[in-house]
């Protein structure tokens, strides 16, 4: 039928299971045909055939259901005009506290110049565009990323940027010419992490190149060999091939140095035989290269092992998707040219701290701009459901946590700015020195405040919190994965502990 204008009478005349069409702000739906595939059933849409069901609706679905059943749409009520806001790709969300202060038209930050608006504007109307739909795809299914997206982010330069800032940005289109290479600094390097995190699939998160961003950036500091070193980044970049990093093991988790997979030099010198077990390998399952922690003769090296004979891979099952490709590698005898060596033999645990900070405070940019996603959902939720007659949000036992929810998304977020301005005034060796500590202690705390949100969004949604589909899902899903922020890049104590011991190489000697 063509969309056409339609009195409310005429709506009224369709009320019967052979002719059901019913209003949802000022559209008129005709679901006759949809009855039996309701997910809600037939008999609630039965109750409100040829009525207004505005309210009841908004009671209980999200507004992007009316958007994929866009085509039971047949027209507007004769001189209304819809007043719902539909989401467009690249849209800013109208949500107070919504975004960052920094996007919020009426604040200003010392921080953001053009080329970081032009890149925040490019990147999200790439990730609701192509990400989006792709992760939330892969993260019900538990597939890996296609090959088809990964092209798309290397051609946008995405893949490069996701490394942070460096020469191997240089030359590089960055979406479209948003910003140039050699211009990209911690901020362009935040905004790429905090606008990927939008797609709202935490396994998935992982699943796009997660171990790239903390495996590739070892080869292109480490490597011995400038040839060696400009392969694999041309493969990996390209998305031609993938690589991960290899540490962690059933024995050695935050205590990298008690790992226990061995690299044994052969007689010749040519090789090390590898052998040994890793687990909680993120995108291991479809890696190519292996950015891999071993135990030389008198310490702790980094080799990196290419897919080969005697190389395994199976998938874990976590609480998070199978798209993050979380994998157990055992190295049965696996020969490896000492050529792979990254850095100095036995000194492998510069080559692993080196890559932490990063590594630490990406996870950071990424948990904090999700606690916000949560917040924004309890914001729409509790001005849209109605309870005991009234909204939500006219509880005030319910604006006392959303209250608790916006305070820690806000300090997080202006520390986190903080510390990445910081960032871009120094040099990498300096950061280490100086910003190991902070870093530390704010993944600590943005990850307790993860918890915080987490667990008072839960108390907001109720048993919607609990479903993996419909309103509460990403509420499910981030109480059910919040955690790996929590543990992965260093648990929270271990970091805690590490800020502290930091700042306590800095007390004057003399008692104060
Ligand atoms: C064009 C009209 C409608 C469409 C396309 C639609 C679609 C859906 C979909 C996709 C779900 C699954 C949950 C989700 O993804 O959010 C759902 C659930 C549901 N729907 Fe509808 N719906 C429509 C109208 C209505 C109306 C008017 C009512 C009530 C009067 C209703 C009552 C329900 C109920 C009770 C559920 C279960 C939700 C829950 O327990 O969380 N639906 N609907």
């Amino acid at each position: 039928m063509p969309h056409q204008s339609l009195t409310r009478a005429e709506v009224a005349k369709n009320n019967t299971e052979d002719s059901l069409w019913l209003v949802i702000d000022s559209k008129v739906y005709d679901v006759t045909e949809f009855l039996a595939a309701h997910p809600g059933g037939e008999s609630v849409l039965k109750q409100v055939a040829g009525q207004d069901a505005t309210e009841a609706f908004y009671n209980l679905h999200r507004q992007e259901v009316l958007q994929k059943y866009g085509n039971l749409c047949i027209g507007t009520i004769e001189g209304e005009k819809p007043q719902v806001i539909e989401h467009h790709p690249g849209d800013l969300s109208v949500v107070p506290y919504g975004e960052p202060t920094w996007l919020t038209p009426q604040f200003k930050s010392p921080y953001y110049k053009e080329s970081h608006r032009r890149l925040q504007r490019a990147m999200r109307i790439f990730t609701d565009t192509y990400i989006t739909p792709v992760a939330q795809e892969c993260e019900r299914t538990g597939q890996h990323i296609p090959q088809h997206l990964i092209d798309r982010m290397s051609k946008a330069g995405i893949l490069h940027m996701r490394l942070g800032p460096g020469k191997h940005l240089h030359g590089v289109e960055l979406m479209g010419g948003a910003v140039k290479g050699e211009e990209f600094d911690y901020f362009h390097d935040l905004i790429v992490t905090q606008e990927l995190v939008r797609a709202n699939a935490r396994g998935f998160q992982d699943g796009n190149m997660a171990g790239m961003t903390i495996s590739l950036t070892a080869v292109l500091q480490f490597a011995n060999n400038e040839e060696w070193k400009n392969k694999i980044a041309q493969e990996v970049f390209s998305g031609k091939k993938k690589i991960c990093l290899a540490i962690t093991e059933a024995f050695a988790g935050s205590d990298v140095a008690g790992i226990r997979t061995t690299a044994e030099k052969t007689k010749d010198g040519k090789y090390y035989i590898v052998n040994g077990t890793k687990k909680w390998i993120t995108n291991g399952v479809f890696c190519d290269y292996f950015v891999t922690g071993v135990k030389t003769d008198k310490g702790l090296s980094v080799i990196v092992i290419e897919r080969g004979e005697g190389v395994e891979t199976t998938p874990i099952k976590t609480a998070y998707s199978a798209a993050a490709g979380t994998t157990f590698i055992t190295f049965d005898n696996v020969k490896v040219p000492v050529e792979n060596l990254l850095g100095v033999e036995n000194k492998g645990i510069h080559v692993i701290l080196s890559n932490f900070n990063h590594e630490r405070w990406m996870m950071t940019c990424a948990v904090v701009r999700m606690s916000r996603l949560v917040t924004e959902e309890c914001l729409k939720w509790s001005n849209q459901r109605l309870v005991f007659g009234k909204k939500l949000i006219e509880q005030p036992v319910i604006r006392q946590k959303l209250a608790k929810m916006i305070a820690h998304c806000e300090a997080n977020q202006a520390w986190l700015e903080n510390i990445t301005y910081q960032m871009t005034l120094m040099p990498y060796k300096q950061q280490s020195i100086h910003l190991a500590g902070p870093i530390g202690l704010l993944k600590m705390f943005a990850t307790r405040s993860a918890h915080e949100c987490a667990d008072e969004a839960v108390q907001i949604f109720g048993g919607r919190a609990l479903t993996q589909t419909g309103m509460g899902r990403t509420i499910e899903m981030f109480h059910r994965t919040y955690k790996f922020d929590a543990i992965l890049g260093g648990a929270e104590e271990v970091l805690g502990d590490l800020g502290v011991r930091q700042a306590l190489k800095n007390m004057p000697k003399s008692m104060l």
